[in-house]
């Protein structure tokens, strides 16, 4: 019984409408409260002799005409026998009886109803944080890096696996401790928190692999993310209520809700909802039935309430066909990623692709047959068609491209790699010079595995790319052109997981670190999370991960990019003593510095084709005739022009056809073109004029490799612009 505090309001009504009116006129000014605040009143009319008492109450409450009943008599009660009299009211209900206590277990299943809902909301969000690392390990490239340094796929899922379900365990048991903390019986009693630890650890086992084979259709974590939650809730908690909801007898549809029911147990998160909803109503009904028998069981029987004494049976309310359907989930998605990752899809897409593409492709080889190729790239060609079989003959060269060629077809079609004819030795470091958009990259990627290729073949070790990859991938060293690093590793733990997958002894790993870290000037970064790393030293530790455990075959796309002149150098010297240790290298790269330094043949690309081949000496002998000369003349502040034009005209009569490239504050820059001129020639010409020319300082050397890459911008088309 409730104590009953309430303001006590007098008015002097005349006439029940009075009243009526006032209650009228004060709900609209006061809104919603006066509701909450006037529950009940009373009008007293009427003589000395004759009163007539009317009680009223606010129906919005349970209790009120009672309470109104009770104010009245109290006021009569404490009118007639004095101020100290007074009626205590109370309320004590008639116990149910068995129909009633039924139907009020049939409706209890609302409560597991609203537990599933809530759970199915959580488990929505939680489950998509799975795809998270996923997507960034593929988008950053992070996971085709770890592939090329020689994960299987095997490990790299069940290991990723193995570890969110570990990670999925401390919600699950988090989420039990809730349901001892807000004693949900259904949940706690009789061991059942084991019962429901099994369900959601089956629930993970189906979930996460699902994300995981959803994650390959984002390339962004943050969109994957919302996308795979709102998909979560839609496939859990619309799916459930739908089902619910016509199973409602009125609603006759039930034969619907039950072929729903089979449809939906595709989906974890439906199963999920339903399982823990039926797992409620289960104990319920069981609690019921057996609270007094033999009339509870009568009862039941009469109002049709079925329950299963063993919580996982198959039939309803039974959980054990969403805990069949959990089992048969998980195994299934593991083995449609498997099926995906190992690309049969994309083979078949390739496959079917390539017999549309055959005509396009072959008018193209024609077309380009007909072009001149130079010498170099032709008997570099002839060298490696001739080998054949390919993994006999060129056992000294650890890669070996055969017509490699790559058609990008999404909208238009672009040939981005025609037909590269190319073989690596051992101990040789090989530069792809090029263009943007050359396809030096594109090459890279075919030859690592993470594009397809369109014609051609490859072999590196003697492993062909085209149809044995894992083993290509086990023999090579890949820094990616943007960096694939982890944010959340350490440079020492990166360096280390990398040795470990190139298959390095355990004892060997951290000395084999520490060279790594010494020579690219890592030493004082390395115990530093990657994300707090500059953009130069993120570039050093990925030469590093290419570089680190000495694979046959490593491509270096740009290393240098972004790192500073001493850290460039310690770079060359690391790739150079790994070359020198019998290592095939190609390296691309916009700096003629670094390819001088680095490469004993290099090659220009120009849209996807070798423009020449050789190495760098060959290459400027045969593309730079003549000679660069720098000059500095000594001018007066008033003569300026007339004494540099002096000179100017000296240097264009004495060696006819010189171009001036370049002029500034009394240095000129010339290229004389004179095929024929003698080093002695030109120091000859110019020691005799040093004196009346005032010539402070020159020097002449050959034509810079700039300048013969330089040469062949021409024949670089623009690809966007669509012309040549
Ligand atoms: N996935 C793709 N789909 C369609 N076209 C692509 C794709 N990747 C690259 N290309 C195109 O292929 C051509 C070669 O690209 P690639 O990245 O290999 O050039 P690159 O020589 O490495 O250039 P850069 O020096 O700028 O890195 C470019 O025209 C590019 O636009």
């Amino acid at each position: 019984m409730g104590t009953f505090e309430t303001t006590l309001t007098v008015f002097p009504f005349c006439s029940p409408s009075d009243f009526t009116d006032y209650v009228l006129t004060q709900a609209e000014e006061e809104g919603g409260s006066f509701n909450e605040r006037c529950v009940v009143g009373a009008a007293f009319r009427g003589s000395s002799k004759y009163t007539e008492v009317t009680a009223y109450f606010n129906n919005a409450g349970y209790h009120t005409p009672a309470t109104a009943l009770m104010l009245v008599d109290n006021a009569l009660f404490k009118h007639l026998a004095g101020p100290n009299a007074s009626i205590q009211t109370g309320n004590y209900p008639m116990p149910r009886n068995m129909s009633e206590t039924a139907q009020s277990q049939l409706r209890e299943g609302r409560t597991g109803f609203i537990i599933a809902i809530n759970l199915m909301y959580g488990m929505a969000s939680l489950s998509s944080t799975f795809a998270l690392l996923l997507v960034t390990e593929s988008s950053i490239k992070s996971k085709h890096v770890q592939q090329v340094s020689g994960v299987y796929l095997s490990n790299f899922w069940f290991s990723a696996l193995l570890w969110d379900l570990i990670n999925f365990l401390l919600p699950c048991l988090l989420m039990l401790v809730v349901f001892q903390a807000f004693g949900v019986k259904a949940f706690t009693d009789n061991c059942h928190l084991v019962d429901v630890l099994l369900l959601l650890l089956l629930y993970g086992w189906a979930v996460v692999p699902l994300m995981y084979l959803l994650s390959f259709l984002f390339s962004s974590a943050a969109t994957a993310y919302t996308r795979l939650t709102i998909f979560n809730i839609i496939s859990g908690t619309a799916t459930f209520l739908s089902v619910t909801i016509l199973a409602i007898p009125e609603l006759q549809m039930k034969h619907l809700s039950y072929l729903l029911d089979k449809v939906f147990l595709i989906f974890p998160n439906y199963c999920l909802g339903m399982s823990f909803s039926q797992f409620y109503q289960n104990y319920e009904f069981i609690t019921f039935c057996n609270s007094s028998p033999p009339f509870s069981l009568m009862a039941c029987e009469i109002l049709n309430i079925t329950f299963q004494p063993n919580y996982f049976s198959m039939s309803e309310p039974g959980v054990g066909r969403f805990a069949v359907a959990f089992a048969i989930q998980g195994l299934v998605f593991i083995i449609l990623l498997f099926v995906i990752e190992m690309q049969c899809v994309r083979t078949l897409r390739r496959f079917v692709t390539s017999l549309f593409r055959r005509h396009k492709q072959f008018a193209h080889t024609e077309d380009a047959a007909l072009l001149p190729e130079d010498r170099d790239v032709a008997e570099e060609r002839k060298r490696v068609l001739e080998c054949q079989p390919v993994v006999e003959s060129m056992v000294g060269s650890p890669l070996v491209m055969q017509e490699l060629s790559k058609v990008y077809s999404s909208g238009s079609t672009l040939l981005a790699v025609d037909r590269l004819s190319l073989a690596v030795g051992k101990g040789e470091c090989f530069g792809l010079l090029g263009f943007n958009g050359a396809g030096k990259t594109t090459t890279f990627k075919m030859l690592t595995g993470d594009e397809t290729v369109t014609s051609g073949d490859a072999y590196i070790d003697g492993y062909s790319i085209l149809r044995d990859i894992k083993k290509v991938q086990q023999r090579i060293g890949y820094c990616p052109q943007f960096d694939a690093v982890l944010d959340h590793m350490t440079g020492r733990e990166t360096l280390s997981m990398y040795s470990r997958l190139r298959g390095i002894p355990e004892r060997y790993v951290s000395g084999c670190v520490e060279n790594v870290l010494r020579s690219l000037l890592l030493e004082p970064h390395a115990d530093k999370l990657v994300r707090s790393y500059s953009g130069g030293n993120k570039r050093k530790l990925s030469a590093g991960m290419a570089l680190i455990g000495g694979p046959p075959v490593i491509f270096l796309d740009e290393p240098s990019t972004g790192m500073d002149p001493v850290a460039r150098r310690l770079l060359w010297d690391a790739v150079t003593r790994t070359r020198e240790s019998g290592k095939a290298i190609i390296i691309t790269s916009h700096s003629m510095e670094e390819c001088e330094a680095l490469c004993t043949r290099l090659a220009v690309m120009v849209n996807g084709q070798f423009k020449c081949l050789g190495s760098p000496q060959h290459l400027k002998s045969k593309f730079g005739s003549g000679y660069t000369l720098l000059a500095k003349v000594h001018i007066e502040a008033e003569l300026e022009d007339s004494d540099l034009q002096l000179f100017k005209d000296f240097i264009e009569s004495t060696f006819p056809g010189s171009q001036l490239k370049d002029e500034h504050q009394g240095m000129v820059h010339y290229h004389l073109t004179d095929k024929t001129l003698s080093w002695a020639q030109v120091f000859g010409t110019l020691e005799a004029a040093k004196e009346k020319y005032q010539i402070e300082d020159y020097c002449v050397s050959q034509i810079s490799l700039e300048q013969v890459f330089l040469s062949f911008a021409q024949f670089q088309h623009c690809i966007e612009c669509g012309k040549k």
